[in-house]
């Protein structure tokens, strides 16, 4: 099977320091993969570097594009890369606020999406954001209220439904549970996962809980300086972490 997303070699240096250094791996249809690390860890950096946000100094992002086959998004020209950034891929970030347009109704933000690649019938856009503020559990009697007057945990709902409105077959998620109140999380993180299961999405989720990806992520990669170092099965990972500093990770979680 042909990996969705190839990952070679990928380093990127902020002048002298170390943002992410030569990481390498792939990622299969309809699998989810967690990256771990503490703050500083270079976690942030190679989410960015994949999706297009920054520049890395070295390294291949091969992304399986429909039409072409695998295609070094790196070395795609802007408006292509932007192309594929409406269509087939997502980016949930950490912030809501950076998802999501707050001066646009909620049905607004779902649409737009929508017309960006393409679709102009008013009807039928606004049943798909109906259908899609239902299935992140907002009533439908919110959908010409502005996020802003949203809590914390339906705004992110929100920026989930506007990212996966269009189908995307690669998302990409910044510490999507960050910042919310823990029963908040716990809902969103069934929400989630309940949606990457029925749409069969590759996802790379970075984050530095690891009741995250314990619950998300079939496979894991764990990242310390820049550099990954550990990989395996999430469950394999956690129960029995190989490398020293996994081990520390995974003790002081279960110390709190
Ligand atoms: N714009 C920047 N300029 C210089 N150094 C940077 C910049 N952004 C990140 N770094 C450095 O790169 C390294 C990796 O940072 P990165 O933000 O990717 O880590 P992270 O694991 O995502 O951390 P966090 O969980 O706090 O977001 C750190 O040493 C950081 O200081």
């Amino acid at each position: 099977m042909t990996p969705i997303l190839d990952v070679r070699n990928l380093s990127k240096n902020y002048g002298r320091n170390i943002g992410c250094m030569d990481v390498n791996f792939s990622l299969y249809p309809g699998e989810v993969i967690g990256i771990v690390g503490e703050s500083g860890s270079g976690k942030s950096t190679l989410l960015g570097c994949m999706a297009g946000h920054l520049r890395p100094s070295a390294g291949e992002v091969l992304f399986d594009t429909r039409a072409e086959g695998p295609r070094d998004v790196l070395r795609m020209s802007e408006p292509e890369r932007r192309m594929l950034a409406r269509t087939d891929w997502a980016f949930v970030h950490q912030n809501p606020r950076d998802g999501l347009r707050m001066t646009v109704s909620a049905g607004g933000n779902v649409g737009e999406r929508l017309m960006a690649v393409g679709a102009r019938h008013y009807g039928d856009i606004r049943a798909q954001a109906v259908d899609w503020l239902g299935r992140v559990e907002i009533s439908d009697a919110r959908i010409d209220d502005r996020p802003s007057t949203f809590s914390g945990g339906m705004q992110q709902r929100l920026q989930i439904a506007r990212n996966l409105v269009t189908g995307p077959r690669l998302v990409f998620m910044d510490e999507p549970t960050g910042g919310l109140d823990v029963s908040v999380q716990a809902r969103l993180l069934d929400l989630l996962r309940a949606l990457v299961r029925d749409m069969g999405l590759s996802a790379v989720i970075v984050t530095h809980d690891l009741a995250v990806v314990r619950l998300l992520a079939d496979r894991l990669m764990v990242m310390k300086s820049g550099r990954v170092v550990e990989t395996g099965l999430t469950d394999q990972v956690l129960d029995d972490p190989q490398h020293a500093y996994t081990q520390l990770l995974v003790s002081s979680v279960l110390q709190v």
